[in-house]
């Protein structure tokens, strides 16, 4: 690697690379069906697939950026004896590599930098989507009483999304400094790749402050208001919120960095706590070097110092650009925002 670039954009190329093994892990874990499922909290799930993808990042970068502060959602301690060799990822994506560092950016340190890990977003779908997988009904009945948080309403409508929602888990790595995400990455493990008659999987998004976003080209933002929410963290503050955006269309998908993705909405809108540091760091860095902006329900950015609250107790409110955000944020009551800041 070249060590001449500095280390904002080094570091950003580390991830693009450690990102795309964490999603074949992601997805390795899937095909051999043993999700080892624990849970953490209501509504809150890990799986075998989060810890391994956890350690490769953390024990990767860490290798690598020992100055640096990592934290992750799953806060597996780093144990030598047990991260296999082939989770260590020593590469750097050489596109990130050669980018021009943002003159703001290139006396940053390796001890300025907070990175936020979420090596798995989207874990309730990841583990409906391995329902989906079972094409005998009779084992899928089984996994599905195995899984006690699965709502029957939830059943059947997996049973009508033929590919589960899959497509809706992320990799995220998000990179701050003073307070500030800078830098992203959002890698998909279960985007198709169409090469002629052959499918790869696995699609890597990065965005850099100043710089740009690579990986995909943002879409222009739909002509109506089309909305993205949670569709497993819902509650009637989040509904309420919803109802008062006079939107064309809600769509409801999972994980924090999907929704930044899906190019079909242009404002995210989640007015509950649920939501940590590690989901939005790398959806802020991306959406913001794409002209975007992601602050609480009340207009306020959150800050990504290491010593910050994890959760973003005031939600989230996401656009594709300033004007849409003022919108969003002037259509939300101020009862709700007072309820939510007063939690
Ligand atoms: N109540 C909650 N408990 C735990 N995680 C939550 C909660 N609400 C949101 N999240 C996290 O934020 C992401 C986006 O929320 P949603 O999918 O509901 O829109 C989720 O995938 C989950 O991340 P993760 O899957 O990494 O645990
Ligand atoms: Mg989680
Ligand atoms: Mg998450
Ligand atoms: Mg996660």
């Amino acid at each position: 690697m070249s060590v001449s670039a500095p280390v904002i954009i080094r570091l950003l190329a580390s991830s693009v690379s450690v990102a795309s093994r964490a999603g074949k892990i992601v997805r390795d874990v899937m095909s051999k069906g043993e999700l080892g499922i624990v849970e953490k909290g209501k509504d809150d799930y890990q799986t075998e697939a989060d810890r391994s993808a956890e350690r490769c990042i953390i024990d990767s970068l860490s290798r690598q950026y020992p100055k640096a502060r990592i934290i992750g959602e799953e806060d597996s301690s780093p144990n030598e004896n047990e991260v296999s060799p082939e989770w260590i990822v020593l590469d750097a994506d050489k596109e990130v590599l050669g980018l021009e560092c943002p003159a703001s950016l290139k006396g940053v340190k390796e001890e300025d930098i907070v990175v936020w890990v979420d090596p798995l977003d989207g874990t309730s779908e990841y583990t409906q989507g391995a329902l989906m997988l079972k094409r005998d009904p009779w084992e899928r009945w089984k996994m599905y009483l195995s899984h006690p948080f699965i709502s029957m309403k939830w059943y059947l409508s997996l049973l009508q999304s033929n590919f589960g929602f899959l497509e809706h888990v992320t990799v995220l790595i998000g990179i701050s400094v003073n307070d500030k995400p800078v830098g992203g990455v959002i890698h998909q493990p279960y985007f198709k790749n169409q090469a002629g008659s052959e499918v790869k999987m696995g699609r890597t998004i990065w965005g850099l402050s100043e710089a740009g976003v690579g990986g995909f080209t943002p879409a222009p933002p739909p002509e109506s208001i089309i909305i993205t929410t949670t569709r497993s963290h819902s509650n009637p503050v989040v509904e309420k919120a919803l109802q008062v955006m006079n939107a064309a269309q809600i769509l409801r998908v999972g994980g924090a960095g999907y929704k930044l993705l899906e190019g079909k909405a242009s404002v995210y809108v989640f007015a509950s706590p649920g939501c940590k540091k590690w989901d939005t760091c790398a959806p802020e860095a991306v959406l913001s070097a794409a002209g975007g902006k992601l602050t609480d329900i009340l207009g306020n950015f959150y800050k990504y110092g290491a010593n910050e609250p994890k959760p973003n107790k005031t939600g989230v409110l996401a656009a594709v650009n300033d004007e849409l955000h003022s919108y969003a944020l002037n259509r939300i009551p101020q009862d709700l925002k007072d309820a939510l800041a007063n939690k």
